[in-house]
Order: structure tokens, then C-alpha cells, then sequence
């Protein structure tokens, strides 16, 4: 892919780097309350959520430690196929530790709501969610999520973390592809 032309690909932006900066600030603030004199295991979900999780995690006062997994549900294209198989499994004994995924979005549901009962049938303390996007029109299944950044519309979207056959993840905004992207 030619660099030079990805401002060409965008077709519109949804969310600026200061729109999700500030609620970074404001679930950060709520999660150094919410977890005061408590264990805190952050669980990054590969890849989309390196980026929510080094901004997140760089706003927090509280001291946490860190731990990833990948699972897979989407292969290479805009949708899921709501079967998750776990690629790369954490590390960390979860028995008693109090669990917050980190995602960068919820869009059919289908990946936290099964990676939610995967987490809590390790034996932790609690198991809670913070995700910077969501999609309240393509759920699928329901998920609770305790922290939450921006409700958006039902379009497939990139940046932050967020790919288009593992493009356009660095981008700092949220934004829309042009149609030409896909082929159209
Ligand atoms: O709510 P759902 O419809 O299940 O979709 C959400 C999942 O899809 C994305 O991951 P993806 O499988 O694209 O992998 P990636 O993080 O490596 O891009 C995203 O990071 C979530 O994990
Ligand atoms: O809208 C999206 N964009 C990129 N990856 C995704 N994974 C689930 N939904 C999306």
C-alpha cells in the first residue's frame, strides 16, 4: 500500500485524536476510583486494543500489571464470523485477580461476550469492561461494558487501533473509508 495515499482512503472522521483523549482522561479518572486500594489486571485484546490500551493505561495513577491475549473472529474482511478461537492466551493466573479488558470495540458483541465467560470461568475476583467504541445497532449479543468511550453509528471504521486488512491502524482518528478502499 502506497502511504503517500491515505488521506485519499479516508472518506469521513468520526472521532478526532482530541475527541478520544478526552475520554481516555474521563474513564481513566473512573478507573482510578473505581479500583482505589484494589489489584488491577488490565487485559489487552490483540491487536485493535494497543492503542486504547497505552493510552489508557499511561492515564492511570492506580498500579496495575498488564497482560494480553489475541483470539481471532473477524479473519481479513468487515465481518464477524462469530466463531473465536484463542491465538495467543495470557500468561497471568487469573484465580482472584480483578480483570479489566480493554478493547477497542464492540461491534456484533460476539468476540467479549465470549471472551467475558472465557475470563470469568478462570476464577477471578471480577471481570469488567472498558471499550473506546460501540455499535449499539449490529449487537448481536449482549455485553456489559463498564466503561465506555463513544456509541457510533453501524459502519465499518478504522484507526486507533482499528484495521482494514491490518491497515490504517495508526491512524489517531476514528474515521470511515472511502468507498474506492473496498473496491467500489
Ligand atoms: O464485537 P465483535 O463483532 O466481535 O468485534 C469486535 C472485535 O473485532 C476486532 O478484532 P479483530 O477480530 O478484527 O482483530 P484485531 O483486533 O486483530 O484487528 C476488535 O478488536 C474486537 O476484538
Ligand atoms: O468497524 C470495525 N473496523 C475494524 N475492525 C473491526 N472489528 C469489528 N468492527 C470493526
Amino acid at each position: 500500500m502506497d502511504q503517500s495515499d491515505v488521506g485519499n482512503d479516508i472518506e469521513k472522521i468520526l472521532l478526532t485524536s482530541e475527541d478520544l483523549g478526552k475520554k481516555l482522561d474521563e474513564m481513566a479518572a473512573r478507573i482510578d476510583e473505581d479500583y482505589a486500594g484494589r489489584d488491577l489486571l488490565l487485559v489487552g485484546v490483540l491487536k485493535g486494543a494497543v492503542m486504547v490500551m497505552a493510552d489508557l493505561s499511561r492515564r492511570l495513577h492506580h498500579p496495575i500489571a498488564m497482560d494480553w491475549m489475541a483470539v481471532s473472529s473477524y479473519g481479513s474482511g468487515t465481518k464477524s464470523s462469530g466463531v473465536v478461537r484463542i491465538l495467543k492466551d495470557l500468561d497471568t493466573d487469573l484465580t482472584g485477580r480483578n480483570v479489566l479488558i480493554v478493547e477497542d470495540i464492540i461491534d456484533s458483541g460476539l468476540t467479549l461476550s465470549w471472551l467475558v465467560s472465557n475470563l470469568r470461568s478462570r476464577g477471578p475476583a471480577s471481570v469488567e469492561i472498558a471499550s473506546m467504541l460501540r455499535k449499539p445497532d449490529a449487537a448481536q449479543a449482549d455485553v456489559e461494558v463498564k466503561y465506555l468511550g463513544y456509541d457510533i453509528p453501524n459502519e465499518f471504521v478504522v484507526g486507533f487501533g482499528l484495521d482494514y486488512a491490518e491497515n490504517y491502524r495508526n491512524l489517531p482518528f476514528v474515521a470511515t473509508l472511502a468507498p474506492h478502499v473496498y473496491g467500489g
